[in-house]
């Protein structure tokens, strides 16, 4: 029989050897790691079946490790779980849970959690649970292993380009300067930069991502660089600001061409001495970050109508990266789209089985404009929406390539006949008498023919 791994990570907690020896008589082989880089050489190394959060007396408590504790404990949690789909149950004190940020991170992350001192029977059959869990979802999917994983950076596609993609940011993550990510909206920059993040010896410290355009110009400075008690009115407390929460870790800055010419002004300060003053602060505060930008417009126009200092366009464009838009990859459209279809329930649906021939043609003939994430967006929307088995160009709200070429007479036919059903039926209100009407059919053989093209309604 195969040995039971618990992946167990220990948070605050100085010595889990009583914890690790319980779980031992349980039947479980505890794999213990206290950061996301050791959980990531120990699943490259075995199998594992699930995830274990110790956390130690306190974390949560005044004397504890605050708020900051919690995002690096957020950022260490996202990054293992994004290495291997375990799930995951954590043990802690009542405490902790007065902690909003663990509430959240246990609610969003964690599929339970036990309070200690634990009652071992229950921890028991939590992850026997998990461990039937994770051996369902082996016996199911492609093996999803690690080290594939780590292989794809967490993109997904087999296309050159992207392999030539996943190869810079690898160079690039081994490196601590400067990078800039370019590329059209929705072609997968932050993730690129998360990519960045994880593969680099920051991956256990917090990854902090900024929509430069998406905070208010009046207060992206006190976003950014925090702020001291009475700096404004309002200011009643000092506040960190999110170049600092990134300390020690990656500090993304997504659409910094929005960024206003004075707040360029502070941020090469920043690239150039490391070091940050807070809003109405006379002191300066020393900041480890690595800044990675991204632009979807062409920084240099930019810089050429004085709209972005050329000194920072220099200072950021240390390490460039071009993430190409979908349309310069369509060998990964289809696996994307099935990639997506499995993350929206695709699978586990009992309706659905998957993409219509027209839906595959349609995806592989239309540019995509939005790229990625608007292939994603169309996916989800599908499969919410679709009426029939087979997710077709129509539920993808694509037009269908004309002519229909290379699929055989044969399978035109079939084609043809499906959506014609589909769409009366739609037409129709899904009242089988009446699109039976509009086909100029019997009931009985409009049934027998959504029997054959697997639709139901
Ligand atoms: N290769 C990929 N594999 C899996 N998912 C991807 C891939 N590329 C992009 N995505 C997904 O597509 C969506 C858009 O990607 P992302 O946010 O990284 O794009 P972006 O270029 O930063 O967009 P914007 O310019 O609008 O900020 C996200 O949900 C992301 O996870």
């Amino acid at each position: 029989m195969q040995v039971k791994k618990v992946l167990t990570l220990t948070w605050g907690l100085p010595d889990p050897s009583p914890l690790l020896c319980a779980l031992h008589h349980l039947g479980w082989e505890a794999v213990w790691v206290s950061n996301a880089s050791d959980a990531r050489q120990a699943l490259a190394q075995q199998p594992i079946q699930a995830g274990l959060l110790l956390l130690g007396p306190h974390t949560g408590s005044s004397t504890g490790h605050g708020p900051l504790s919690w995002t690096h404990l957020e950022s260490a949690v996202t990054s293992i779980q994004r290495l291997q789909p375990l799930e995951w149950v954590a043990l802690c004190d009542a405490s902790a849970l007065e902690s909003a940020a663990l509430r959240t991170l246990l609610l969003e992350s964690f599929f339970d959690y036990q309070l200690t001192p634990p009652d071992w029977a229950e921890v028991a059959r939590v992850l026997d649970y998990l461990y039937r869990r994770s051996e369902l979802r082996r016996s199911l999917q492609a093996p999803s292993t690690p080290a594939a994983g780590e292989a794809t950076l967490g993109m997904v596609g087999h296309s050159a380009v992207l392999a030539q993609l996943r190869l810079k940011l690898r160079k690039v993550a081994a490196n601590h300067a400067p990078v800039l990510i370019s590329g059209e909206s929705g072609s997968g920059k932050e993730l690129a930069a998360r990519a960045i993040h994880d593969s680099s010896d920051r991956c256990t410290a917090p990854f902090v991502a900024v929509n430069c355009a998406a905070i208010a110009p009046s207060l992206i400075q006190s976003e950014l660089f925090g702020y001291e008690k009475g700096a404004f009115t309002g200011a009643t407390a000092r506040k960190q600001g999110l170049i600092e929460a990134a300390h020690g870790g990656t500090l993304f800055l997504d659409e910094i061409g929005d960024l206003s010419l004075e707040l360029q002004a502070n941020l090469l300060r920043f690239l150039q001495e490391r070091s940050i003053y807070r809003v109405g602060g006379l002191n300066s505060v020393a900041v480890d970050a690595r800044v990675v930008a991204a632009t979807h417009v062409q920084l240099q126009h930019a810089v050429s109508q004085g709209r972005f200092r050329e000194d920072l366009f220099y200072r950021l464009n240390v390490l460039p990266i071009d993430v190409p838009p979908l349309r310069a990859r369509r060998e990964d459209v289809v696996v994307l789209a099935q990639h997506f279809f499995a993350l929206c329930g695709g699978h586990s649906s009992t309706r659905l089985h998957g993409f219509a021939q027209n839906a595959l043609a349609a995806m592989a003939a239309y540019d995509w404009p939005g790229n990625v994430r608007e292939l994603y967006n169309r996916v989800q929307r599908a499969v919410v929406m679709s009426d029939s088995r087979w997710i077709s160009a129509a539920d993808l709200g694509l037009s269908t390539p004309e002519p229909l070429v290379g699929i055989g007479l044969e399978n035109a036919r079939t084609q043809a006949e499906r959506e014609i059903i589909q769409s009366t039926l739609t037409k129709a209100g899904h009242n089988i008498t009446q699109a039976a009407r509009d086909l100029g059919v019997s009931r009985m053989t409009l049934y027998r023919l959504m029997d054959k093209h697997g639709i139901v309604i």
